[in-house]
């Protein structure tokens, strides 16, 4: 991959779930080491996007290309979904959850070896839960889980990282922890996309941004882009605050 080969390229892309819901008119690049904040009310289509550049949701027009490719995308993507799916009761490590982000790289019939071990702690170091590995994961706290389920995505080497609302539930010290973590993995050049509500943190960690409601409304640098008069027409009816040079976008359903 050249330098100037974005990670991910869409071009007039939409994901469209079978019944017909779904996000479109997408054009966007983020390149390695920069992070795209996608933001929109509840509904915009932001897990859609996110789960489409998974391929999990079908891309029904234009283009999509990872790492330049339009195939073959599988390994290079991390995902941090937007609610901890493990059952909490289940009898594993921390170090066994984040091991799970190996399996896909190991292929059939390899165990864990040296190597994917040192990626485990390394992983584990990152996200600040060096010191936990052998505790049960479902003794951890919420942001705890949430910091491991992260680990679990870096321990898969990915070029790309989503995040579907990471900073939901989280309190100060897991915010500000995942804040650091974000940005050790841009200067690594991973390119980072986090979808969210927290307009602060899109300034704190984001270079670029994406706005949708159903459709791609603006996308750009975090300046040009998180206007007060663009995210009104994007939150189109919520009360949204302008506090110094702050967006303030208040809490809503759920949030
Ligand atoms: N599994 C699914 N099957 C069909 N339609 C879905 C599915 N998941 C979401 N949708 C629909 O797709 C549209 C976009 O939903 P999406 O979850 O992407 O929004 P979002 O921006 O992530 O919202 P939120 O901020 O509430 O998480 C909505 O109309 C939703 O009802």
């Amino acid at each position: 991959m050249s330098a100037t080969t974005p990670v991910l390229r869409l071009r007039d892309a939409a994901f469209r779930y079978p019944g017909g819901a779904g996000v479109s008119d997408l054009s966007v690049d983020v390149a390695p080491g920069e992070a795209l904040a996608v933001i929109g009310p509840n509904g915009a289509g932001k897990s859609t996007l996110l789960r489409g550049i998974l391929g999990l949701v079908p891309l029904v027009a234009g283009d999509m290309q990872v790492d330049g490719r339009t195939n073959d995308a599988d390994g290079m993507i991390g995902f941090l979904p937007q609610s901890a799916e493990l059952d909490p009761d289940f009898p594993i490590s921390l170090a066994q959850v984040v091991m799970q982000g190996r399996y896909r790289r190991l292929g059939l019939f390899r165990w864990p070896g040296r190597r994917d071990r040192q990626l485990v702690r390394e992983a584990l170091e990152t996200v600040g839960l060096a010191d936990r590995a052998d505790r049960r994961f479902g003794e951890l706290s919420g942001g705890q889980r949430q910091r491991g389920l992260l680990a679990r995505a870096l321990a898969s080497e990915p070029s790309l990282l989503l995040l579907d609302e990471p900073f939901n539930g989280l309190d100060q010290a897991n915010r500000e922890a995942l804040v650091d973590t974000l940005r050790t993995l841009k200067a690594r050049g991973v390119a980072v996309i986090v979808s969210t509500h927290d307009l602060e943190l899109a300034r704190e960690v984001c270079d670029t941004v994406l706005l949708v409601n159903g459709t791609q409304l603006s996308c750009g640098p975090v300046d040009d882009v998180l206007t007060l008069s663009n995210v009104q027409e994007c939150f189109d009816g919520v009360e949204v605050e302008i506090d110094e040079h702050t967006l303030v976008v208040p809490d809503h359903e759920g949030h």
